[in-house]
């Protein structure tokens, strides 16, 4: 999991050891261990020194996320890098995915890649969920001939030399610290991820020449309180409802402040409860098919007296669609070098279903399609960051980015339940998902 503080692990390691240096008295031998412990030392120093000065990761900014990203580097890792974000198409886009090994990221990277544009991943694999899933999703799009670089993007050196060895013209930004109630346990982590590393990102692209144009990942959650339904654009989203929305809104801040000064092409996907194949374990959906066929019993949310908790839950190809739409009709940045030469495109857009549906209709779905009966436990919405109902008004992404959701909540869980059922089983693997 990251954390905002990352203090070293082993912070007694350097401590002498007394019982190395033994004094036996006399002058001459404490000064001769004196000598060579002086030497010793600034021969420890220098090997520090060239160490740091040497390495490629070593910026001050780049903290502990560089630290954990030091498998970079190299002519044969740089040929890798430039094969896969090669393009093969005519008017094909080179597109850096972040949060590549991630639940969109595989999807969106796997389009990409299926239409000929050149994809180079990042992703840096934290344990937030099982990371073995995150590797079959490296494993499957290492076989579709995209390259996933391991990586924070908090690690402003290697996301500096990426834009060194490739000038993408797409960033398509999904790396983030997701999920509504971990915001609770972990709220350093949404800082880490959301905003900081948003902005060194932001800041990277910014200083590119030719600057990328910028499609990244928002979310429903931004809506927080807001009553009106459908959530349309327009709609107040200054009342969130959890850190991980005001993480997220903080976010669509901070872009307005990268295309206002920087001239940085930026489009924010709100995303609603996105399912399907290769989900992510946290998701209820994705954990629920695990605790029903295990025999556990599922929480379900409702309500102020027993008011309907729903969502507007939205499949994966849906999703993915939205995702190359944006990126089809994002204009290009107008800086170059951290110069703003005009005013440039900055959009947001709801990604829904426009169809919310109960969670406890979910569940009747999930039962038949695994033919298993859930042990309900219903309780109260919890106060922990959920709101009770969202509902996605889509005309907006219709109109711009021909966005039309086709998948309903039937059918897309048909297909998740046909993967898991294959994934968990054909391997071996256990669900072990939280
Ligand atoms: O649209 C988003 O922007 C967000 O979507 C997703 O958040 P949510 O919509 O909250 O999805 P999810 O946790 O699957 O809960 C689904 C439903 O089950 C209910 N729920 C949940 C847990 C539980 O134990 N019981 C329960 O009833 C719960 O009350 C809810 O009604 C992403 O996780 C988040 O990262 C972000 O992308």
């Amino acid at each position: 999991m990251s954390h905002l503080d990352h203090t070293p692990s082993t912070p007694g390691k350097f401590k002498m050891d007394k019982s190395a240096y033994p004094y036996h008295g006399g002058r001459l031998r404490w000064h001769s261990s004196l000598a060579k412990l002086t030497f010793w030392s600034f021969v420890f120093i220098g090997v520090i020194f060239i160490f740091f000065y040497r390495s490629p990761s070593s910026s001050s900014s780049s903290s502990a996320a560089a630290a954990t990203s030091s498998s970079w580097g190299g002519p044969a890792w740089e040929k890798k890098v430039r094969t896969s974000a090669r393009i093969r198409s005519r008017n094909g886009f080179s597109v850096l995915v972040t949060g590549a090994a991630g639940f969109v990221g595989t999807h969106v990277s796997s389009a990409l890649k299926r239409r000929g544009d050149g994809v180079l991943g990042l992703d840096n694999f934290n344990d937030y969920y099982d990371p073995t899933l995150k590797r079959a999703r490296q494993a499957l799009l290492e076989r579709a001939g995209v390259f996933i670089v391991e990586g924070d993007i908090n690690d402003a050196a290697l996301l500096k030399k990426l834009f060194e060895v490739v000038p993408f013209t797409h960033v398509m930004h999904l790396a983030a610290q997701a999920g509504v109630r971990y915001a609770m346990q972990n709220p350093g982590s949404y800082v880490h991820s959301n905003i900081a590393g948003f902005v060194s990102l932001l800041e990277v692209c910014k200083e590119a020449t030719p600057q990328p144009a910028i499609v990244w990942a928002s979310s429903s959650s931004v809506y927080g309180l807001n009553t009106k339904v459908p959530f349309s654009e327009k709609d107040r989203t200054d009342q969130p409802a959890s850190l991980y929305a005001a993480t997220k809104k903080a976010g669509e801040e901070i872009a307005h402040t990268y295309n206002h000064i920087y001239g940085l092409s930026l489009t924010g996907l709100r995303f609603f409860t996105v399912y399907g194949p290769w989900g992510r374990p946290d998701m209820a959906y994705f954990f629920f098919t695990k605790d029903i066929l295990n025999g556990k019993s599922i929480p379900i949310f409702e309500g102020e007296n027993h008011g309907t908790v729903a969502r507007d839950f939205t499949y994966i190809d849906d999703i993915v669609k939205g995702c190359l739409g944006a990126l089809d009709t994002a204009q290009k940045s107008t800086g170059s070098g951290g110069k703003k030469k005009g005013p440039a495109q900055l959009r947001v857009f709801n990604l829904g279903n426009t169809s919310p549906i109960p969670v406890t209709n979910l569940v009747t779905i999930l039962e038949r399609l695994l033919k298993v009966k859930a042990k309900r436990n219903v309780m109260k919405l919890p106060r922990n960051g959920d709101v009770q109902f969202t509902h996605a008004n889509i005309s907006l992404a219709h109109r711009e980015l021909g966005y039309k959701p086709t998948t309903n909540l039937q059918t897309g869980l048909k297909k998740f339940v046909r993967w898991y059922l294959n994934y968990y089983s054909a391997a071996g693997k256990k669900a072990d998902a939280r």
